[in-house]
C-alpha cells in the first residue's frame, strides 16, 4: 500500500513527468535519426533495416527488463519505435502472407511494425516474394512454418535476392499476444545481416525418414519432398555453435546426397520465457 503522505495528486504528477519526458526523448531519438540519415547515407544504400543492431538492443531490453509493465508491451514498444524510425529514414511496406490465417499475421506485423508502416496482405508466400521483386525496400513477413506450397526460400539463393533478416518473435513464450513465428525477409546492408543462427536452403536426393531424423538431430528443418523423385528442398536453421557442414555431413552419412547449399538468411538467437517468468537465451 502507498504511504498516506503520498497524495494521488503527487503520483499523478509524477506521471505525467515520465509521460513528457518519453515524449522529449522520443522527438529528440529522431532530431538524431535526422543526423543519422546523412551519416549513413540511407539514401544511397536504399534500405535503413539494420538486423544485427536491432537484435543487440532488444537483447539489452530483455536483460534489463525488470518490474509489472508485461516484457512483451516493452518489447513491442521498442519494436514499433525502431520500425517507424525506419520507415522515416526510407520509407517501406510490410508484405505478408496471410493464407494461414489474417489475424494472426496481422497482429505479428502490428506488434513488431506498428501502424505506421503501411502494411499489404497476399495470399500466398509467392505473392509476397513477387512484391519484394518489385519494391526492393520493401519487408515481407511469412510463417516459419512447413509452407502449403512450394519451397519459397529458393527464391531467396540468387546473391542480390533478399534474404531472411529475422525470426520474430524475439521473446518466445506460451501466450506471447503475436506469438506466430514468422520470418522477415528484406535486402539489409549486406555486413548488417546477423549470423548467430544462420538459414541454408540445401536440395538434397535420397530424402528418407532417416536423412531427416539425422538433419533435425542438428538444426531445424523445414521439408518439402519434391514428388517426381526422392528428393526435397529444405529450409536448414543451424544454431549458434554448429556449422552447416556439420548438417550436411549428418545428411550424407543418412544416405542422402546434397546437390546444392545456399546460405539465405541469418537471424538472432532467441529467447525463451520459461514458467517462472525468466527469459533465457534459447540457443536457436
Ligand atoms: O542504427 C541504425 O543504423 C538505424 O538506422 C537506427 C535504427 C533505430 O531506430 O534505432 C533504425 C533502423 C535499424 O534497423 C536499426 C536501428
Amino acid at each position: 500500500m502507498a504511504s498516506p503522505d503520498v497524495s494521488l495528486p503527487a503520483l499523478r504528477a509524477d506521471i505525467d513527468r515520465i509521460d513528457e519526458a518519453m515524449h522529449r526523448l522520443l522527438m529528440e531519438r529522431g532530431e538524431i535519426i535526422a543526423r543519422l540519415i546523412e551519416v549513413k547515407r540511407t539514401a544511397e544504400t536504399g534500405s535503413a533495416f539494420r538486423p544485427a543492431r536491432e537484435a543487440d538492443m532488444m537483447r539489452r531490453l530483455v536483460e534489463r527488463h525488470r518490474g509489472i509493465l508485461p516484457l512483451d508491451t516493452a518489447e513491442s514498444i521498442l519494436r514499433v519505435i525502431i520500425a517507424t524510425f525506419t520507415y522515416v529514414q526510407a520509407p517501406y511496406r510490410v508484405h505478408a502472407d496471410l493464407s494461414t490465417g489474417e489475424a494472426a499475421m496481422r497482429d505479428s506485423a502490428r506488434f513488431h511494425f506498428g501502424f505506421t508502416v503501411p502494411f499489404q496482405g497476399h495470399l500466398g508466400i509467392a505473392g509476397v516474394i513477387a512484391a519484394l521483386a518489385r519494391n526492393p525496400g520493401d519487408l515481407g513477413l511469412v510463417p516459419a512454418a512447413t509452407p502449403a506450397g512450394g519451397a519459397w526460400w529458393t527464391a531467396l539463393e540468387e546473391p542480390d535476392a533478399p534474404k531472411i533478416i529475422a525470426r520474430l518473435p524475439f521473446v518466445e513464450r506460451a501466450d506471447h499476444p503475436a506469438g506466430l513465428p514468422v520470418f522477415a525477409i528484406a535486402r539489409p546492408h549486406p555486413d548488417a545481416l546477423v549470423t548467430e543462427v544462420t538459414l541454408h536452403s540445401i536440395r538434397v536426393s535420397g530424402w528418407s525418414l532417416k536423412a531427416a531424423q539425422a538433419a533435425g538431430m542438428l538444426a531445424d528443418v523445414v521439408a518439402v519432398p519434391d514428388g517426381a523423385f526422392d528428393g526435397a528442398a529444405l529450409l536448414v536453421s543451424v544454431p549458434a555453435g554448429r556449422s552447416v557442414d556439420a548438417v550436411v555431413a549428418a545428411l550424407v552419412g543418412a544416405g542422402a546426397s546434397v546437390r546444392a547449399q545456399t546460405l539465405v538468411g541469418g537471424h538472432a538467437t532467441r529467447y525463451t520465457v520459461s514458467a517462472d517468468g525468466a527469459p533465457a537465451p534459447a540457443g536457436r
